[in-house]
């Protein structure tokens, strides 16, 4: 793991939804932290808690116990301009492309808004240079994307203006939840690549979350496995996955046919498909999962 101080941690956050029986537990006290230039993936089967954890750190959800936690300082108890510079700081980018961008504005409405809200001092010119800055580090160019409404764009190319939007604020954190999933398997190496340029190049932090291990060792530094809202196991992504520990981690990547085959080999042969996906997590017994979890210890997380 980095010994850069953290720009962002959870401090044992849990959260649950629910009363008596119904009551779930979604996050159990879990603990993690975010460095710039450095990508953690968090990983786990659907329902563990990965998104639930991402809505703690965007603030759509309040934690029931535990702290989230911005350079060091309790996100809540700052004053209302430190919870205005947490919102521009930490960006998000969703899963659906389409559903997150609205239908009836333009791209150029997309990419305005935010520097609007964030950088009201910004002048016409300025805003407009800024745009086409951030078009140009997506690889996308203004003059033919800023009149297009999102119908009129590939998915490729909607997932790229999501990434826009979340930079064109200047932030230093980015949670990318599943940002590569509902796109056509030709073009999700393309957005893992910007991923990895804009984390480089920017010095990001970045939470990348994902059901699926093999995009995680293609983008992420650092690795947490996640099951039934705990995070099982936690480490540099090459030394956990190639000596995992836990049994859970263990059983997530037999489930992957051959994790050591190339990345870009099962992106372009679409084995890497949603439906593939979920196939193989169903393929797992889940009964089995449950005694393992029940009979092994949970890893320690970091203080
Ligand atoms: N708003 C909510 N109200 C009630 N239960 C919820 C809510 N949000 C999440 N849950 C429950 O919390 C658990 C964790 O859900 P979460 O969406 O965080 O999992 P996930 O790992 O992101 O799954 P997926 O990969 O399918 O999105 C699930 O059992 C889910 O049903």
């Amino acid at each position: 793991m980095s010994d850069t101080t953290p720009i962002l941690a959870l401090d044992h956050v849990s959260k649950s939804f629910g009363r008596a029986e119904a009551r779930v537990h979604a996050a159990r006290s879990i603990s993690f932290a975010l460095h710039p230039g450095r990508t953690l993936a968090l990983v786990g089967e659907s329902g563990s808690g990965k998104t639930t954890a991402a809505r703690l750190i965007m603030r759509e959800y309040r934690p029931d116990e535990g702290r989230l936690l911005f350079r060091g300082s309790p996100v809540e108890d700052g004053p209302l301009g430190s919870l205005k510079a947490y919102r521009r700081a930490v960006q998000m980018v969703f899963q659906d492309p389409f559903s997150s961008l609205n239908p009836v504005h333009t791209v150029r409405y997309h990419l305005e808004r935010p520097l609007q809200l964030h950088q009201p001092a910004l002048k016409g010119a300025e805003r407009r240079a800024a745009i086409a800055e951030v078009l140009t580090r997506v690889k996308l160019d203004p003059a033919l994307i800023l009149p297009k409404y999102p119908h009129e764009l590939s998915g490729g190319q909607r997932q790229r203006i999501s990434i826009a939007r979340a930079l064109a604020v200047n932030p230093e954190v980015i949670i990318a939840d599943e940002p590569t999933s509902m796109l056509d398997v030709s073009v999700r190496l393309g957005i893992l690549n910007l991923l990895n340029d804009m984390k480089r190049q920017l010095g990001l932090a970045v939470l990348y979350i994902t059901h699926d291990i093999a995009t995680a060792r293609y983008v992420a530094e650092d690795i947490m496995v996640m099951y039934a809202g705990q995070i099982v196991e936690w480490g540099e992504t090459e030394s956990v996955l190639g000596n995992p520990q836990h049994p859970y981690t263990r059983l997530l990547l037999s489930a992957v046919p051959d994790p050591d085959r190339r990345l870009t080999e099962t992106l372009f042969d679409g084995e890497l498909s949603r439906v593939d996906v979920i196939r193989r997590q169903s393929a797992i017994d889940q009964s089995e999962v449950r005694e393992i979890a029940a009979n092994h210890f949970i890893r320690p997380m970091p203080a």
